[in-house]
């Protein structure tokens, strides 16, 4: 077995009908591909209806699932509601819903105009509160425990500099689903987050890694565990908390990245200490415990 492969048992995701948005490419893309291996009927909706024509085409072929897609721009409310109701109209009801779509680049905050900012606070926190809305509304009006999964970041909870729009947003998704995990329990509907660290997607490596820093930068140094996150250990998790098996689970969000996150420990400078000098340190630490002791 390794983190590479599948985790879940064939038919996990029997009888669910889930939407994923931003489903056309990247992690969206990558989790669809799994739940539709996992038995599930799946919705993949996104602005560029070709990207969105191609993806379904390839994942039903390779996966032999039922996938269907709709354009949409998750910041106009009209949209979103066309989605769901073409996958109930498709698949008769929808059980589960990942806001995945995202938008996001690096840039000094400064040099944003108020447009650049609203684009992508708009499609992070509007676009995943519209669609949670619409589809909490419906799940309640028809007695059906649904299952949210937002995908965030692990800067929602640190905040970050050179991304200050995401991030703003992305703590706003969390929120949410801390939130409405409590106000919803009552109904079934559970709501859960995934803070994936780096997974390398086009969309984000080009907007946030250009090859002016992907040369400077190296994750092997930043990262504890010293390699960037597969796509399928995402998928495995994401799996996870869309079925049933993560039933007593509502309101966490769980960090997936290599550690990348534990960096702002206090005295992980000591990564650079080498043997030798760790045995010098060792004696001088010893030997003014000794001397700071009190004479007998
Ligand atoms: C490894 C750790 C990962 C960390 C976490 C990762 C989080 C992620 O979200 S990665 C996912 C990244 N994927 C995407 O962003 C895909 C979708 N993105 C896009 O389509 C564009 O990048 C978009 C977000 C800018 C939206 O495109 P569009 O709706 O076409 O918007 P405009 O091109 O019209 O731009 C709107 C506004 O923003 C200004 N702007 C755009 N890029 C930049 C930039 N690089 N620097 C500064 N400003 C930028 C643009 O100029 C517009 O403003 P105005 O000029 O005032 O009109
Ligand atoms: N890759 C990584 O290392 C990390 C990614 N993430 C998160 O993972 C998720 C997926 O990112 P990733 O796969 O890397 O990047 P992608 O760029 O591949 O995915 C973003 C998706 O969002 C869609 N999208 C953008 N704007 C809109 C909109 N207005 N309406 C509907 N859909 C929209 C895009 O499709 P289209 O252009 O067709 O609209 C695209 O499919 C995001 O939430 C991101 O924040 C978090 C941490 C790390």
């Amino acid at each position: 077995m390794t983190h590479t492969e599948g985790m879940l048992r064939d038919g996990a995701l029997e009888n669910k009908t889930i939407i994923v948005t931003g489903g056309g490419t990247g992690l969206g893309k990558s989790m669809a591909g799994y739940f539709l291996r996992l038995g599930a009927n799946v919705v993949i909706c996104s602005r560029k209806a070709d990207v969105l024509a191609n993806t379904a085409d390839e994942l039903r072929q390779s996966t032999g699932g039922r996938i269907t897609f709709v354009a949409c721009d998750v910041r106009k409310t009209e949209e979103v509601e066309q989605v769901i109701a073409r996958a109930i109209e498709t698949f008769g009801r929808v059980d589960g819903l990942v806001n995945n779509s995202a938008g996001n680049f690096i840039s000094p905050t400064e040099r944003l105009s108020y447009k650049a900012v609203d684009t992508i606070v708009d499609i992070v926190l509007r676009g995943t509160y519209y669609f949670t809305l619409a589809l909490g509304k419906y799940w309640i009006e028809n007695q059906i425990k649904g299952t949210v999964l937002n995908i965030v970041t692990t800067y929602a909870t640190t905040g970050s500099g050179w991304v200050v729009p995401s991030a703003m947003a992305k703590a706003g998704v969390l929120t949410m689903t801390k939130s409405l995990a409590f106000e919803w329990a009552r109904h079934g509907i559970r709501l859960n987050a995934i803070a994936p660290g780096p997974f390398p997607t086009k969309g984000a490596w080009d907007r946030l890694f250009p090859e002016e820093l992907a040369r400077k930068f190296s994750f092997e140094n930043r990262i504890p565990l010293a390699r960037t996150g597969d796509h399928q250990e995402l998928a495995n998790l994401a799996a996870y908390l869309i079925s049933n098996f993560s039933a007593y689970m509502t309101g966490e969000v769980i960090t997936l990245d290599g550690g990348e996150v534990l960096s702002a420990g206090q005295f992980n400078f000591l990564k650079e200490v080498t043997d030798d000098q760790w045995d010098a340190i060792e004696d001088q630490i010893k030997s003014a415990t000794r001397t700071g002791k009190t004479p007998e």
